[in-house]
């Protein structure tokens, strides 16, 4: 892996919620790690995977709401487990489930998953997260077959695991996403999660269920393939856009029939549930 990066030191007037927008959008568009400043955020990005318009769809960057300014530096970085250990705070969702890392304490929930997420981890996917461990808190997962597309640190498929699902394949196209889960499904003592690397492409099964917190664009790209993958009386989480993004998202749905059942909003972001 590279060592150079490049970094962006963000400035964000009012600081709160831009900041935890900025950071969101910035790990959607593929920076890896981020540090809070007292006036912003500096967040970084592997200098191969850097391109000139990175910052084309941030859209806070274009929000009235809120003034935005930044500078940009290469920089080598040395130790970056020191970075995310200073910038991991655990979390809790709903009293019931915390995600924290192996070095925070326990806390006294019905589940606890413990995640080492070093880079491929924000602080911003945080909004999104939460929703969809609400969503598969609320639902019966027992005995289900899920797919978790776009698994990330694996954190969701975990949970589904906790929550009795018979098997689960955790797909991330990201070779570090599909290194860290792996590590994670073992660091939790799961036993019925496959971990796949690739994209919609690599999909051959069917599933009760489908979680996928990955982007507006890609779920609309994919909804088809997602959509074949589904039994009867299925299941389809999806989360990673935000509250303007519904209607669109809908109507793709809609096309195959799904039909919307649930939402839950933090901070612009959603996380809708639909079944067929
Ligand atoms: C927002 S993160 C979600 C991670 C985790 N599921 C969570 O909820 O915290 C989105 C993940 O989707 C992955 N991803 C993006 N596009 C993808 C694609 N076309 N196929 C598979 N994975 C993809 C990224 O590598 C990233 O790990």
């Amino acid at each position: 892996m590279s060592e150079i990066y490049i970094g962006y030191t963000f400035k964000v007037h009012p600081l709160q919620p831009a900041v935890e927008i900025l950071i969101a959008e910035l790990g959607y568009a593929g920076f890896e790690s981020f540090v809070e400043t007292e006036e912003g955020t500096i967040a970084y990005i592997q200098k191969e995977e850097w391109r000139e318009d990175i910052l084309d769809d941030i859209q806070i960057l274009s929000s009235d709401e809120f003034e935005v300014s930044y500078s940009l530096e290469e920089i080598e970085q040395t130790n970056w487990n020191a970075e995310w250990e200073k910038n991991f705070n655990p979390i809790v969702v709903d009293d019931i489930c915390a995600v924290r890392a192996p070095f925070h304490k326990k806390f006294d929930t019905a589940f606890d998953i413990i995640i080492e997420p070093k880079m491929s981890f924000g602080t911003g996917h945080h909004e999104t997260t939460h929703m969809m461990i609400q969503h598969i808190l609320k639902n019966d997962f027992k005995n289900k077959s899920v797919l978790d597309m776009g698994c990330g640190t694996g954190v969701l498929a975990i949970l589904a695991e906790m929550k009795g699902a018979k098997s689960i394949d955790a797909v991330d196209y990201d070779n570090w996403c599909y290194l860290n889960s792996i590590e994670n499904v073992e660091r939790n003592n799961c036993e019925r999660i496959t971990v796949i690397e690739g994209d919609a492409s690599a999909l051959k099964n069917k599933y009760d269920i489908i979680i996928a917190n990955i982007n507006r664009n890609i779920l609309l790209q994919d909804m088809e393939t997602y959509v074949s993958c589904l039994n009867e009386n299925a299941v389809l989480f999806l989360s990673g856009f935000y509250n303007d993004d519904i209607p669109i998202i809908q109507e793709a749905c809609e096309k195959y029939l799904l039909k919307f059942e649930e939402k839950f909003e933090r901070n612009h972001w959603v996380a809708l549930k639909f079944i067929n």
